[in-house]
């Protein structure tokens, strides 16, 4: 039975428990609800809080589990990332008000506001700058404004939060995050199966099927506008001189696809979702 931690709310609860349900496992019904067995995948679930999750998988209490990777850092466990899951998708950064920090050298000394304490402490140590770090839990953008911190480390998806409070980023990006999932130090036999079933999650979301008519003397010239995950299939069609193509294009480039497609000469091209993927 693998014991599998997923967050019970933040930023990732509600994609986790979509990509579950979309995976094929139980979902929990109830929020309330702390463990949810489904032994028919032999699995069962485990909803903590997303900052606590590496904490219960690199200790070997739970198999594998669901949490963003600078979650994962901060928590300086011994669980490691076993595969990207493509949202909550941010970056971390150090903010500060406009115009006050140019580089990692005017850190120095300053009182740095941020709720990843071991994640920035360990990037500054690496690079010899000290600090006076104030843990804060959370809403770290009003430190400065309220007189506790000169200078924060923090999450930035859109940057509007760090707008709204007058500051800037400044500096490289700590680091680039998403959701994650990890593994403890244990062999988890059953890994690969959650592992294939959220790639399959993945690409399912991700693509979409195309299919096309199209005169056959022009295939070349499709396949280089749409050459599909591996080598896009041909089918004969009753009238010789076409062809029939079906082809998976990323979601996000379809219409840019189609027209190209009819421009060459195609026509009949339909666009269908996939439900479930294993590549
Ligand atoms: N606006 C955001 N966009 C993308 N990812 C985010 C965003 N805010 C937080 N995250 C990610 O969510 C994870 C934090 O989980 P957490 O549950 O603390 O979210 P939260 O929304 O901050 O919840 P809480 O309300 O408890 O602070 C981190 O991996 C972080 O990078
Ligand atoms: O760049 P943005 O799109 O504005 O998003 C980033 C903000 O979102 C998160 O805050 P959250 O709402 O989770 O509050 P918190 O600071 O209390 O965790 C994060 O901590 C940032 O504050
Ligand atoms: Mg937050």
């Amino acid at each position: 039975m693998l014991r599998i931690a997923v967050p019970n709310k933040g930023a990732l609860a509600e994609t986790a428990a979509e990509y579950l349900k979309e995976a094929g496992y139980n979902g929990r019904r109830d929020p309330k609800e702390l463990i949810v067995a489904d032994p028919k995948n032999d699995v069962e679930f485990f909803y903590l809080r997303p900052r606590d999750i590496a904490t219960y998988v690199g200790s070997g209490a739970l198999d594998v589990g669901i949490t963003g990777r600078d979650l994962l850092i901060d928590s300086g466990s011994d669980a490691h990332e076993d595969e990207p899951l493509g949202f909550a998708v941010s970056t971390f950064r150090f903010a500060g008000p406009a115009g006050a920090f140019q580089t990692l050298d005017d850190l120095r000394g300053k009182r740095l506001a941020t709720s990843y304490p071991v994640l920035v402490g360990g990037y500054l140590a690496e690079r010899g700058v000290e600090v006076h770090l104030v843990k804060l839990d959370g809403a770290v953008e009003s430190a400065i404004r309220l007189g506790v911190a000169d200078v924060i480390a923090d999450v930035v998806e859109t940057g509007s939060t760090l707008r709204k409070q007058g500051l800037e980023v400044f500096g490289e990006p700590i680091l680039r995050s998403e959701a994650v999932l990890i593994a403890g130090p244990n062999e988890a036999p059953g890994l690969g199966t959650l592992h294939r079933r959220l790639e399959g999650v993945m690409v399912a979301r991700r693509y979409v099927l195309m299919d096309y008519d199209l005169p056959s003397e022009l295939i070349e010239q499709a396949t280089a506008i749409a050459s599909g995950m591996e080598s896009p299939t041909i089918s004969p069609t009753r009238d010789p001189a076409w062809v029939a193509v079906r082809v998976m294009i990323p979601r996000d480039e379809i219409n840019h696809i189609m027209d190209a497609l009819y421009e060459l000469g195609a026509r009949a091209i339909l666009v269908t979702p996939i439900h479930a993927a294993r590549l």
